[in-house]
């Protein structure tokens, strides 16, 4: 069953000498957000740019409904540009829209609501290149909306905004998932990613590093445990058969347990120290698990 499956297969793409990306699959579902990240240069913007169909691979194929794409089925956020500054908010989304084959009507009612819906009508009659960052990022947001495109693609949507308006930009990305679109954004952001993406991809040198749900990729790595025995000495730990120490700070330890580890006798040998007053199990992140994926916001 391939129905509304947007899928990314095998795609590898070469400038010159390097490897942009070397043969990436991903699939996004309907009523799914998934998540293409990984540091600078990994590969995000290219394997987007792919998708949609504005940039050709040398191998590989995107399908949507189990069929070739066609350019201008998809709404797309460009990382940056993509609008005209001197063109009135309103009729730039209304000429996107007739860009993407919608009557002139249809272009209108739809950019009057994506910009009520996005909190834009005060500025419709304003220039692009008089908004500020954040109401132009919203901007962008409707140009890739206005369409009602079957798949939306987003390079870094979240780049620039602060946490209500990254939560506001996933609201509406939601709601488009919810109606059986499927989206696919980059972001360099691990934690917002990890947050609000149901499917994630790391791409590392044009790779696809390790792909999966959020449960998925942090519940297959080993089990944290966080123990404080304010009397325990260093090395504490090492006798009990897989575990490691990932970090000692005063009286916390931070440890890794391998599958099978057994954490009672890691309570026990902690108990052997003196009193224990802390013992926690959690998850790690994506940032812990991919730290050479985090890049500086
Ligand atoms: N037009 C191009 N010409 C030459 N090299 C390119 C071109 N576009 C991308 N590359 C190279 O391909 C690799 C992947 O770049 P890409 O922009 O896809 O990565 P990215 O993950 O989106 O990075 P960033 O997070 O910095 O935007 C990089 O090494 C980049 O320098």
């Amino acid at each position: 069953m391939t129905a509304r499956l947007l899928e990314v297969d095998r795609i590898s793409r070469r400038f010159g000498t390097a490897t942009a990306l070397d043969q990436v699959s991903f699939a996004a579902r309907p009523g799914e957000l998934f998540g293409l990240t990984g540091g600078r240069g990994a590969g995000k913007t290219t394997a987007l740019r792919i998708t949609l169909g504005v940039q050709p691979a040398d191998s590989g194929a995107v399908r949507f409904d189990g069929r070739p794409i066609r350019r201008g089925l998809f709404g797309y956020l460009p990382e940056e540009g993509g609008l005209q500054p001197r063109m009135r908010v309103l009729d730039q989304l209304v000429h996107l829209g007739r860009l993407h084959g919608l009557s002139t009507n249809d272009a209108h009612g739809s950019a009057e609501r994506w910009l009520a819906r996005l909190g834009l009508g005060p500025q419709r009659k304003a220039q692009i290149r008089k908004l500020g960052a954040e109401a132009r990022h919203r901007v962008r947001l409707a140009a890739a909306l206005v369409s009602d495109p079957v798949v939306l693609v987003l390079d870094e949507p979240f780049t620039g905004l602060d946490p209500a308006a990254v939560t506001a930009t996933c609201e509406v990305l939601r709601e488009k998932a919810a109606a059986g679109v499927p989206v696919v954004l980059s972001s360099r952001r691990l934690d917002l990613v990890e947050r609000h993406c149901d499917r994630v991809g790391v791409l590392r040198a044009g790779r696809m590093l390790a792909m999966g749900t959020i449960a998925e990729l942090t519940g297959g790595a080993g089990r944290r445990l966080t123990v404080t025995a304010p009397r325990a000495r260093p090395g504490w730990s090492t006798a009990v058969p897989g575990v490691r120490v990932l970090a000692e700070h005063r009286e916390t330890t931070v440890l890794e347990l391998s599958r099978g580890a057994d954490d009672q006798a890691v309570l026990a040998a902690a108990l052997a120290t003196g009193p224990v007053t802390e013992f926690s199990h959690r998850l790690p992140s994506l940032a812990e698990l991919f730290p050479d994926e985090v890049s500086a916001p």
